[in-house]
């Protein structure tokens, strides 16, 4: 069970539908790959998560595969405190995806940024050069653009899918209230 000093966090996994969400999630909470697809409608999963000497109670939620004509569902914004947007390395669809769904969170929540970690899944397909169709770089550049983190994972082969959930954790503190009063400015000093 959580321990009381445990930080509860709420982060939802979005993007195109096939990308991978279903593989990276359930690799990370249940340490296996997932061969064979089924289109997701919802599920959350709740692990507790040690980073740099806090637990985390991360409920995550994995949703059903977005396309340019859905709505962001508000049970995907409300609550949440960061964000995964998936797109596939072999997709180029998928990661013009990320950019639409960025845009309709950041539309929804009425703000300019938004903890976030953008995840080019599916790493290991890169292998066949015919198969990567998103390069590092230009992830990379959107990533800064959206003052996101950035990663590429293969669920297959267990590649960076720790690494996902940890930098956004670190996204969400960075942001957080707490965090940022922890930072006292230079020259300055705290009254305990
Ligand atoms: N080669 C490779 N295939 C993967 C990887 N991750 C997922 N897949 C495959 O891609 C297909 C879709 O994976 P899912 O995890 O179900 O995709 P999803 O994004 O959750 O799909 P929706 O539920 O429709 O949104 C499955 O056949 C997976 O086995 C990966 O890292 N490498």
């Amino acid at each position: 069970m959580a321990a009381s000093s445990t930080k509860k966090r709420k982060i939802a996994v979005l993007g195109s539908r096939s990308v991978g969400k279903s593989s990276l999630v359930v690799q990370f909470i249940e340490n296996h790959f997932v061969d064979s697809y089924y289109p997701t409608i919802e599920n959350t999963f709740s692990k507790v998560v040690a980073y740099k000497g806090v637990e985390y109670d991360c409920d995550i939620i994995d949703t059903a595969g977005q396309d340019e004509y859905s709505i962001l569902n508000s049970k995907h914004a409300i609550g949440i405190h960061g964000y995964v947007l998936v797109y596939s390395i072999a997709s180029r669809r998928s990661f013009d995806m990320v950019k639409i769904v960025y845009d309709k969170i950041i539309d929804f929540c009425g703000k300019n940024e938004i903890p976030c970690v953008i995840v080019g899944a599916k790493s290991d397909l890169q292998s066949s050069s015919a198969s990567r169709q998103v390069q590092p770089g230009e992830a990379e550049e959107l990533a800064k653009t959206k003052q996101a983190a950035w990663v590429e994972t293969s669920a297959k082969n267990n590649v960076n899918v720790g690494k996902v959930f940890e930098l956004c954790l670190a996204e969400i503190e960075k942001r957080s209230p707490r965090s940022q009063a922890d930072q006292p400015e230079p020259g300055k000093c705290i009254i305990m």
